[in-house]
């Protein structure tokens, strides 16, 4: 499992990506590197939800990369994928009883050590960090700060996960300060064509062979 936890987690997001352009910018993320995709979508449409979230799994699939569903502990287990809770997303803990030892389970921890040292108790595989930079797609998000993340590094045995406003330029820092990896949706998704997702894709995951 923790191979998929090192480099760029694609996410997601219903208003960006319209069915149009869901799988076609997913495909592109996954051939530029990126190890988890989070199906992230806010809608109450169930059977599209499903439908689409299958979509993602082959894709996931064909390029060995895994799936994460956000919010949706159901869906994940239907699907027998992994599960991104938020602070007010449902128990970390019975969401490890219900999917398995086996099954990526991330937690966010907005700029807080506490919440990622319960959240790891509880049976977290990854603790997500952020809002580093102002964010489109989340504006409202609290902030953090990359101090954080070495903090996280030398508190936490499970890996660290950056997420808000990054780009491929102010990406590099997250990545020295101890991400393991970097959680990006308009940074990588805002793009006008799947080259250049898949170029943007590219140079994220480089960051994680070079550095
Ligand atoms: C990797 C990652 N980190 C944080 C979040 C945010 O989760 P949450 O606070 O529940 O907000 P929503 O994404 O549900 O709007 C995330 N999704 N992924
Ligand atoms: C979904 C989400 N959660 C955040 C947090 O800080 O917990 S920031 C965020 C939005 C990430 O999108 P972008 O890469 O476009 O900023
Ligand atoms: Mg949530």
């Amino acid at each position: 499992m923790t191979e998929h936890l090192r480099g760029l987690y694609a996410i997601t997001d219903s208003e960006l990506l319209g069915a149009d352009r869901l799988l076609s910018w997913v495909d592109a993320a996954l051939a530029g590197g990126a190890r988890l995709v989070q199906y992230r979508d806010k809608t109450a449409d169930v059977e599209r939800r499903r439908e689409e979230a299958c979509q993602l799994l082959r894709l996931c699939d064909y390029y060995g990369a895994r799936l994460i569903i956000n919010d949706d502990l159901p869906l994940a287990a239907e699907l027998n994928v992994g599960l991104h809770l938020g602070r007010d997303d449902g128990s970390l803990r019975e969401a490890r009883q219900a999917l398995g030892d086996q099954a990526i389970i991330g937690a966010t921890c907005h700029a807080s050590l506490d919440f990622a040292e319960q959240a790891v108790e509880e049976g977290a595989s990854y603790v997500a960090f952020g809002r580093f930079f102002q964010s489109v797609t989340k504006p409202g998000a609290p902030a953090a700060t990359p101090v954080l993340l070495e903090q996280g590094r030398r508190a936490f045995a499970v890996p660290i996960v950056a997420i808000g406003g990054i780009t491929l330029h102010n990406a590099p820092q997250l990545r020295i300060a101890g991400a393991d990896m970097l959680a990006v949706v308009h940074g990588l998704f805002g793009a006008n064509s799947p080259s250049e997702v898949e170029r943007r894709a590219r140079l994220f995951s480089e960051m994680y062979q070079t550095i």
